[in-house]
């Protein structure tokens, strides 16, 4: 849909106009590789809205629909959820948002090359990929650790296993799939989080 005159001449922008004009950051990484921790200090500095692919379907999960009972299933599995399911709450997240926010982190999105095919079809294009890079072994360390507190009923060994095995899998292509568009900036997350947040920021600085 394109836009509109209103009655009082105005051009009306629909809702998807808004979105796809939106600045759309993807941030994409391992589980545990960081996403979550540079996201938050991210919406600190800049004001972006963040929108993590995970914590909206563990929203479902936790209303106690149908719909999440069976995403619950899938997400203990380590296994992926069907794609027009995340997608479709992330544009209806970034909807509700559009109108106040100065831009959009999309985390643990997309999964594989396919859910960024169909994101930029219904969405809009990403001007930044931020690759949030860690080692295999970093990753499960971490994610144990977090899985003393977080409750999260993926973070358990054998889930985390089958969440990087995927990663690695399917994943990874997507970085090569931006990195011919010359909008991937890797960035080394084994390093303390606040330098690790240096690097995002002269990232971000760098957009127009
Ligand atoms: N686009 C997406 C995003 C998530 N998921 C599913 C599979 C994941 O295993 C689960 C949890 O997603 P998270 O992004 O929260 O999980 P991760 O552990 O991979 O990321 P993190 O721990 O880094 O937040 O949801 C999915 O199928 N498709
Ligand atoms: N040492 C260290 N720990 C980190 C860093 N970033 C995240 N963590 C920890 O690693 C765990 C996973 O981080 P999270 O942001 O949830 O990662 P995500 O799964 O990629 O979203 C959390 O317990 C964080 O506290 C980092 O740069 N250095
Ligand atoms: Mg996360």
């Amino acid at each position: 849909m394109g836009c509109s005159a209103s009655c009082s001449g105005r051009i009306v922008h629909s809702d998807d106009d808004k979105i796809k004009d939106a600045k759309i950051i993807f941030v994409v990484g391992g589980p545990g590789s960081g996403k979550g921790t540079q996201c938050e200090k991210v919406v600190a500095k800049y004001g972006y809205t963040h929108l993590s692919s995970g914590d909206l379907l563990r929203a479902e999960v936790a209303s106690g629909s149908e719909r999440g009972k069976t995403l619950q299933a899938i997400m203990q599995k380590g296994e992926l959820v069907p794609l027009d399911t995340v997608l479709d709450m992330i544009k209806d997240a970034m909807i509700a948002k559009v109108d106040v926010s100065k831009g959009f982190l999309i985390d643990g999105y997309p999964r594989e090359v396919k859910q960024g095919e169909e994101f930029e079809k219904k969405i809009g294009a990403p001007c930044l990929l931020l690759y949030i890079d860690a080692k295999g072994e970093t990753m499960v360390k971490r994610l144990m650790k977090r899985g003393e507190t977080s409750g999260r009923s993926d973070d358990n060994e054998e889930t985390i296993k089958k969440r990087l095995d995927l990663y690695y899998k399917a994943t990874e292509p997507v970085i090569a799939f931006y990195s011919s568009r010359g909008i991937v900036r890797k960035i080394d997350s084994e390093l303390p989080v606040d330098e690790v947040f240096g690097h995002v920021a002269k990232a971000i600085d760098g957009l127009k």
